[in-house]
C-alpha cells in the first residue's frame, strides 16, 4: 500500500493553502476516564487527512526486534505524569507512551525526511542527529534524509546537507552540530513552502523552548494546508528549563565539565589567603546547572541562582557570609547562574534591554559585576585583604560532546521520534517523563519555563549542604510556599473538571 498516494499535497509545487479538514487550527486532543485520569494526546495525520493507508511496520521483520518480546508499544500505554499519588486524589495527566507501532503511516522508499538544529548549542546534538539518521535508515529502511544548514532560516537561505549512516557515523564524538545552528531568522510560511517543494514530510526539529514555539507553529500551518507531514520535535536545551520531561539531554556533560571550573576554583582559593574563587555557570532563567554543580562538588559554599533572590550588605546579606566563611576556613567558592541577581545588576548598571536575533533578553555580566563589588566591599572598609579569582567557563560545559550517560539519552530520544513519526503522530516533543519516553503536546513543552522551585526539598538540600542563608525571611518562605501550593492546587482542580469545561473534549470510560 503507498502512503504517498495520499500526500499529493507534500510534494506539490504549488503551495496549496487548502484544507482538506475543516478543522484549521488543531485543539489539545484530551480524552478523560474514571478516577480523574486525563490524557493529553497528540495529534496524528489522520486527524486532518482522513482514511490513510498504513502497513505492517517493517520492525517485525527485523531479526534485531523480532526476538524482543512485545517490542511493540500497546496503542492504550499511557504515562503517568504523576506518580506520587494519596488513596483519593485523581489519577491526572497521563502522555501517550513513545516507541515503535505495529501500524506505520509511511513506506520506508516514501519519507524524505529533515533534521534541523536550532538555538544554542548543547553537548549530544550530534548524536541525536546521528540516532534520527541511523534509525530511519537501520529500523525502517529510509534512504532520504537531509540536513538543514545553520537553524531554521536554513530551510530557504542555506544549502542542504545529504546524510547517510556512512556520513553521521561519527560525529557523536564531536561536539557541536554538524548541520550548523542559528538564532532568529523563523518565517512560518517561508519555511513551510520549503518543506513543500523538497516534498519532505517527515520533519525533525532539535532545540530548546524557542525552537519548539517554532516547531508548533510550523506544525500549525502544515495542519492548515493539509499536509502529510508530520513534525517532531526533541528537545534541546543545556539549562534544563524545559517542563514536562525529567531532563534535557547534554545537562548531565554540562554538570560535570562545570565541577572541572569549580575544582579549579577550589584549588585556587585554597591556595591563597582569605582565597574567593567564582564561577559563573549558564543558566539564563533556571538554576539547574548552578545548583546541581554545587551539589556534586561539595566545595562550593555558595551557590546563587535566578529563582533565589539574594542581597549584598547587611545582617543575612551575602557579604557577612563571605566574612564569616574566610574567618571560619580562609577561603570560599562562590557559584552564580547568569542569570542570577539581574535586578540588582540593573540598580547599579543602567539596563540596555538588549535582546539576541530570537529575542532572548541578553543578560549583563553576573560574574564581572559580583567579583568587583565583593572586591571593592573588602578593600573599601580595610577589612580583609582577599584573593579573588573569577572563572568564567560558560561556552566551555556546553560545546563539548556528550558524556555516556547523555549518548544513551539522545540515543532513545532520537528513536521515539523516529517511531513516533512513522507511527503518524505529529506537533508533539518527545522526552522522559518519570522515566519513561513519552510523547507530548507541544502546548505543554511552551506554555512554561522549568525552574528551580526554591520551596522544594532539592533546594533545601543545597541549603543544607552548603550551609548558605536563604535571603529569605520565614515569613517570605512561607508565602512562597502558600504560592506554590495554591498554584499546584489550581492545576489539579483545573485537570479533574477538564470534560465540564470542554464540550468538544472526546471523552470515554475505561
Ligand atoms: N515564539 C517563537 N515563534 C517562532 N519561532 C521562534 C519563537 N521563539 C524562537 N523562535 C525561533 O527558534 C529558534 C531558536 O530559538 P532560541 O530562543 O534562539 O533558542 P532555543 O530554541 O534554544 O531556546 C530561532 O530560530 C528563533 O527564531
Ligand atoms: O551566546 P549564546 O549562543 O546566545 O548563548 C548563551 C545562552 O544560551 C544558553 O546556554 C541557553 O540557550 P538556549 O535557550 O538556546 O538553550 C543560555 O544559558 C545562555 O544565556
Ligand atoms: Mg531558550
Amino acid at each position: 500500500m503507498a502512503a504517498a498516494d495520499n500526500n499529493s499535497n507534500s510534494n506539490s509545487n504549488s503551495h496549496s493553502h487548502s484544507n482538506s479538514n475543516s478543522n484549521s487550527s488543531s485543539k489539545p486532543k484530551i480524552v478523560t476516564g474514571s478516577a480523574g485520569y486525563v490524557l493529553e494526546d497528540v495529534p496524528h495525520l489522520t486527524d486532518y487527512i482522513p482514511h490513510l493507508p498504513t502497513s505492517s511496520n517493517p520492525l517485525q521483520d527485523n531479526p534485531a526486534y523480532s526476538v524482543v518480546k512485545q517490542y511493540f508499544v500497546n496503542v492504550d500505554d499511557t504515562v503517568a505524569q504523576k506518580i506520587v499519588v494519596h488513596k483519593n486524589c485523581p489519577r491526572g495527566t497521563h502522555f501517550r507512551r513513545a516507541g515503535p507501532r505495529q501500524r506505520v503511516y509511511f513506506e520506508s522508499d516514501d519519507v524524505h525526511a529533515c533534521i534541523v538544529t536550532c538555538g544554542g548549542l548543547c553537548p549530544g546534538l550530534n548524536t541525536v542527529i546521528r540516532e534520527i539518521v541511523c534509525g530511519l535508515h537501520h529500523m525502517y529502511g529510509v534512504k532520504k534524509v537531509l540536513g538543514i544548514d545553520g537553524g531554521y532560516r536554513g530551510f530557504y537561505a542555506r544549502n542542504t546537507v545529504p546524510l547517510t549512516p556512512k556520513v553521521v557515523n561519527d560525529i557523536h564524538k564531536r561536539g557541536g552540530t554538524i548541520l550548523g545552528t542559528s538564532r532568529g531568522g523563523h518565517d512560518t510560511s517561508k519555511i513551510v513552502d520549503s518543506i513543500q517543494d523538497r516534498g519532505i514530510n517527515q520533519v525533525y526539529i532539535i532545540g530548546g523552548d524557542g525552537t519548539q514555539k517554532g516547531a508548533s507553529v510550523i506544525f500549525e500551518e502544515i495542519r492548515r494546508r493539509g499536509l502529510k507531514v508530520a513534525v517532531a520535535g526533541i528537545p534541546k536545551t543545556i539549562d534544563n528549563d524545559i517542563p514536562v520531561i525529567d531532563k534535557s539531554f547534554g545537562f548531565d556533560t554540562a554538570v560535570e565539565e562545570a565541577q572541572r571550573a569549580i575544582n579549579a576554583a577550589h584549588v585556587e582559593s585554597e591556595s591563597f589567603e582569605n582565597g574567593i574563587g567564582v564561577v559563573k555557570l549558564m543558566g539564563r532563567y533556571s538554576g539547574f546547572i548552578a545548583m546541581h554543580a554545587t551539589l556534586a562538588s561539595r566545595d562550593v559554599d555558595c551557590c546563587l541562582i535566578p529563582e533565589s533572590p539574594f542581597y549584598l550588605e547587611g545582617p543575612g546579606g551575602l557579604f557577612e557570609f563571605i566574612e564569616k566563611r574566610l574567618r571560619e576556613n580562609g577561603h570560599m567558592v562562590l557559584v552564580i547562574a547568569e542569570g542570577a541577581g539581574q535586578d540588582l545588576l540593573s540598580e547599579s548598571i543602567q539596563s540596555l534591554d538588549k535582546q539576541d536575533a530570537s529575542g532572548n533578553k541578553l543578560l549583563q555580566d553576573v560574574g564581572l559585576w559580583i567579583s568587583q563589588k565583593i572586591k571593592d566591599h573588602f578593600s573599601k572598609q580595610n577589612k580583609m585583604v582577599i584573593n579573588l579569582k573569577y572563572i568564567d567557563p560558560t561556552y566551555m560545559i556546553r560545546a563539548i560532546p556528550s558524556n555516556a550517560s547523555d549518548n544513551v539519552y539522545c540515543t532513545l530520544l532520537a528513536q521515539s521520534a523516529v517511531h513516533g513519526a512513522m507511527a503518524g503522530y505529529t506537533g508533539f516533543t518527545v522526552g522522559p517523563v518519570n522515566g519513561r519516553h513519552s510523547y507530548i503536546p507541544f502546548y505543554r513543552i511552551i506554555e512554561k519555563q522549568n525552574k528551580v522551585v526554591i520551596t522544594d526539598r532539592m533546594w533545601a538540600r543545597l541549603l543544607s549542604s552548603t550551609n548558605q542563608p536563604s535571603f529569605l525571611s520565614a515569613k517570605d518562605v512561607i508565602e512562597d510556599k502558600k504560592e506554590e501550593e495554591l498554584s499546584t492546587q489550581m492545576v489539579d482542580e483545573m485537570k479533574y473538571s477538564v470534560d465540564n469545561l470542554e464540550k468538544k473534549v472526546i471523552s470515554y470510560t475505561c
